[in-house]
């Protein structure tokens, strides 16, 4: 079984483009939980077009509510995400290389030029007991740098699994994809997997049980606009039980 951490983050976008709490993120957060989702994910960039850091408070305190189910809060550890992680404690960091006006996330982080940088800011995290994950891409040699600057998890950053899905590339990106989790089990890391899955490509990529977590926001709620919110996330249950 894989746990699916619902990304909010375009729900914080639709209720930004009218400058009033509608949609509202909470109630949102709250309906997913209800249905069974593990866990929540929010990505708030610098600025804050979409997941403010006001929201990574407020979904903490609701998942106070929910024993059990898990905050994962994503961003580059610039100050004022810093700030916000180190108060909100969130159950898990996400790090993720991204500059502040990137369209969206496109790469993982390159350890080598990172690694001295990123030791005393992932083990800060740490000492607050929150679990941090790398996004990376699905390199095999690399896991092992990821577990010696201290992560406890590696999120495979799955945009190049998503474009290969139903194409002739897909089984061998898939399996690309698989010896990059099997590296990063085998050096103690544990494996989350995200960015353009959806309901078709999920289920594959977690099919040989190397996943931990996926994390799923931008098809999700495309996918709502046509099937509903409610069916969608029962949807994904089903698949990554
Ligand atoms: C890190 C990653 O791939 C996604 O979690 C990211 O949060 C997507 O960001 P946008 O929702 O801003 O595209
Ligand atoms: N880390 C991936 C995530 O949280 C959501 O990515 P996407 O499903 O919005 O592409």
């Amino acid at each position: 079984m894989t746990h699916l951490s619902v990304n909010l983050n375009k729900i914080g976008l639709l209720r930004n483009s009218r400058g009033r709490d509608y949609p509202n993120v909470i109630a949102m957060a709250k309906r997913t939980l209800e249905k069974g989702a593990f866990g929540l994910t929010i990505h708030p960039r610098p600025d804050q077009r979409h997941a403010t850091y006001q929201d990574a408070f407020d979904l903490k305190e609701l998942l106070k509510q929910y024993p059990g189910r898990e905050l994962n809060v994503e961003g580059f550890p610039d100050a004022k995400f810093m700030e916000t992680v180190l108060e909100v404690l969130p159950h898990q960091c996400t790090l993720v290389p991204d500059d502040p006006n990137q369209l969206t996330s496109d790469h993982g982080w390159n350890l080598s030029r990172d690694q001295d940088a990123l030791r005393p800011v992932i083990a800060k995290l740490k000492d607050k007991g929150i679990r941090v994950a790398l996004f990376m891409d699905p390199e095999p040699d690399n896991m092992a740098m990821a577990k010696a600057v201290g992560a406890d998890r590696v999120e495979l950053y799955t945009e190049a699994y998503a474009n290969a899905f139903h194409t002739e590339k897909q089984a061998d990106v898939n399996e690309r994809y698989q010896a990059a989790a099997r590296a990063a089990l085998d050096v103690g890391l544990e494996v989350n997997a995200g960015h353009d899955l959806d309901l078709e490509n999920v289920g594959l990529l977690c099919a040989e049980g190397n996943i931990t977590e996926v994390s799923i926001g931008h098809a999700l709620t495309v996918e709502a606009l046509e099937h509903g919110w409610d069916s969608v996330v029962n949807a994904y249950l089903e698949q990554l039980a």
